[in-house]
């Protein structure tokens, strides 16, 4: 059931944090800046980056918990504005965190948590109705017994029963939208695949739109039908997952798939490669004072004067893939990949 329209997109989404220093001075952190992702029906989007890259903020802007400085929103095509009813935005958009701990208020039993939750969006009804519901939203994300889950503290779960009590009260709204935040990286190893798998299938059988954010290009290779990448505030390369992951169009895709300790990709290695020994040698940029351009420039094998200067405009490719890299803008695709058509 994946559809062709978006649901929810950032358009070209900038957000800047302003923080004081303690000489009573002000500057902003630009933590996202021409960001760009959509969200389709049916379909997994994994967002890609390292620590610090912008990508929980990225999230936080399409859950509408800080305005974008520029850019916009849009859902269902129409862009987000003050006068958007937030709470017909959050029956379309949750967010699940990280931390199932620190998301569940450990005062009350999972019965009282769900049926606020059906409550507030107008999913409330008899007892009977809401008990029904619950127990319904329970065994969608397989937490059985259901009817001992329901009357369980959040301290008397597992992490990875948290974590699916926490998509059950987000489920509870019927949304279109889940934008999960690195759901299981604060889980047990040996669960983790179990999390992924439940998201797998509320994307096919419910047809949800799904953004997954994760340092991991290993487990958004083995989710995601789309793989975005963001370096420092960036998008820098998004598309069809293979197309990200096989032929990477961004040389910083290049270095995070040569980083990754994946041993079923099939990345060339060896002396010629421009990546030798890049990720030893920079670091990401302070976001208070990034470089000018192309943040990635001061890392990048192939930088020159354009990438120290300007953000390069989006290439598309005939793969389906897209990449912002000056590169291909001047016709130098072959020296990062030797057979991309340009479309
Ligand atoms: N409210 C805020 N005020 C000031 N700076 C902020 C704020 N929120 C985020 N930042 C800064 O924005 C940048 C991006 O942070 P963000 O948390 O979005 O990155 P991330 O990719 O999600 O990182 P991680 O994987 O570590 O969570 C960081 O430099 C961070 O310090």
């Amino acid at each position: 059931m994946p559809g062709d329209q978006p649901v929810l997109e950032a358009v070209d989404v900038g957000k800047e944090f302003p923080v004081h220093d303690r000489f009573g001075g002000s500057r902003a952190v630009r933590a996202v800046e021409h960001a760009n992702l959509a969200l389709y029906p049916g379909r997994i989007t994994a967002l890609v980056g390292e620590s610090g890259s912008g990508k929980t903020t990225l999230a936080r802007l399409l859950a509408l918990f800080h305005p974008p400085t520029s850019g916009e929103i849009r859902l269902d095509g129409l862009p987000v504005t003050a006068a958007t009813p937030r709470g017909e935005y959050h029956s379309a958009v949750q967010l699940v965190f990280q931390d199932p701990f620190a998301a569940l208020n450990s005062l009350h039993r999972a019965r009282y948590m769900l049926r606020r939750a059906l409550q507030l969006h107008g999913r409330g009804g008899s007892r009977a109705e809401v008990e029904r519901a619950s127990l319904d939203l329970l065994r969608r994300v397989n937490l059985t017994p259901p009817e001992r889950i329901l009357d369980s503290f959040p301290h008397q779960l597992s992490g990875g029963q948290r974590q699916r009590l926490v998509i059950a009260r987000a489920l509870a709204v019927q949304p279109r939208v889940l934008l999960a935040d690195e759901p299981i990286s604060m889980l047990d190893v040996s669960i983790r695949l179990d999390v992924l798998n439940l998201l797998a299938t509320l994307r096919d059988e419910q047809g949800l739109a799904m953004l997954y954010i994760t340092h991991d290009i290993a487990s958004a290779r083995y989710l995601a039908d789309t793989v975005h990448v963001m370096y420092a505030g960036q998008t820098v390369e998004g598309g069809p997952r293979d197309s990200v992951i096989l032929q990477p169009k961004h040389p910083y895709t290049r270095l995070l798939l040569d980083s990754s300790p994946d041993p079923a990709r099939s990345m060339a290695d060896g002396a010629d490669d421009p990546f030798a020994g890049v990720a030893e040698a920079g670091e990401p940029p302070n976001l208070a004072d990034p470089p000018p351009g192309c943040r990635f420039h001061p890392r990048c094998p192939f930088a020159m004067d354009e990438c120290r200067r300007e953000f390069p405009a989006r290439t598309t490719f005939a793969d389906g893939g897209w990449a912002h890299c000056w590169l291909h803008r001047k016709g130098r695709t072959g020296e990062l990949l030797a057979d991309v058509a340009v479309s």
